[in-house]
């Protein structure tokens, strides 16, 4: 299902560290290594402050990983010259979860719609009207929006605002972080159901950070999973229900609270804190939270191995 030649971003072994008080370093991302494909969707799912951000900057050239290379088609995008990188840069667009924060308020709805393929001059002003149109009409949104406010509109249809002006510059990668988060279910429906029809018509790659396990198998491809700057699985979307193995994969989906759930059905917590990635023990990230842990556990860090084709976990339960 996934080819190597498919591949049209790469992270290979990146870490991310920043400077705490007191001279410490705290890891946001260790020792990343995963591919994002052509068409595909990838999710990455973990609990807040487990560094998703920190890895999809890093991915979209937004911040420069401390050591560890990312590949563009098989070309390294960290060291561009920063010409190059800013137009390299066209090819990877941002959908944010809370557009207004993201949009200027005092511009109308063309303005915001215009202001990338503007910006690098790729469209003349007097095209700016039958662009717009055009972006509003592959979002589905009425042309009656063109000469509004963004706080005149719903939530969905400021992120439909938000996909079409990321689409603008017909990026092979969209990176949308937490997109759907703050939008009503059966919002959030739509705007994946929109999502899933523009990728299929350009054939772009997604890359959906998200905290949901429920709601992001139901639509990526591939699903890696964060625990404390580590990904400890990998795994086709369709079979993580089913066959995922990783005890923190398995955790996450046992507290999913599902309005499809039976009644009576037990919802389980995870047990215990996520430890501070200050003090990041020796050993499995996720030994403290762990029922199956045992000495190897302790000492010896986990490696990502593939277990199946397109599956990898990081325990030693495995492989
Ligand atoms: N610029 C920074 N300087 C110092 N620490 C940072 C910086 N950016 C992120 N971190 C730390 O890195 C870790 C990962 O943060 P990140 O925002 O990537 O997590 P996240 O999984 O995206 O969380 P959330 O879902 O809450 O956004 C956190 O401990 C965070 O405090």
């Amino acid at each position: 299902m996934f080819h190597e030649s498919d591949v049209v971003l790469k992270a290979n072994h990146i870490v991310k560290q920043f400077s705490a008080p007191g001279k410490k370093v705290l890891t946001a991302c260790s020792d990343i290594s995963l591919n994002v494909y052509k068409g595909k969707t990838l999710g990455i799912v973990g609990e807040s402050g487990c560094g998703k951000s920190t890895l999809v900057r890093m991915l979209i050239q937004m911040d420069a990983p401390t050591s560890g290379e990312i590949l563009c088609h098989g070309r390294d995008i960290v060291h561009l010259p920063e010409k190059e990188k800013r137009l390299n840069r066209q090819n990877m667009q941002m959908v944010f979860q809370d557009p207004l924060a993201s949009f200027n308020p005092k511009m109308k709805i063309i303005d915001i719609l215009t202001e990338p393929l503007m910006n690098f001059k790729r469209l003349k002003k007097s095209e700016k009207e039958k662009k717009a149109k055009e972006l509003l009409g592959m979002v589905e949104l009425s042309e009656d929006f063109l000469y509004r406010y963004p706080h005149s509109m719903s939530g969905g249809q400021r992120q439909r605002v938000g996909i079409a002006r990321a689409l603008s510059l017909e990026p092979e990668v969209l990176v949308c972080d937490e997109a759907t988060s703050a939008l009503d279910v059966s919002i959030q429906k739509t705007i994946i159901e929109l999502l899933v029809k523009l990728q299929k018509e350009k054939d772009i790659s997604i890359v959906f950070i998200c905290h949901d396990i429920a709601l992001i198998q139901a639509f990526a491809h591939q699903i890696a999973v964060m625990y404390l700057g580590h990904i400890v699985e990998v795994i086709p979307g369709e079979a993580v229900r089913t066959r995922a193995v990783h005890p923190y994969t398995q955790a996450l989906l046992s507290s999913l609270f599902s309005i499809h759930m039976e009644q009576n059905c037990e919802i389980r917590s995870i047990e215990g804190e996520v430890p501070s990635p200050l003090d990041v023990l020796e050993g499995c990230p996720f030994q403290s939270r762990c029922s199956f842990c045992g000495s190897r556990c302790r000492t010896e860090k986990p490696k990502l191995r593939e277990i199946r084709p397109g599956h990898q976990a990081a325990c030693h339960r495995f492989g």
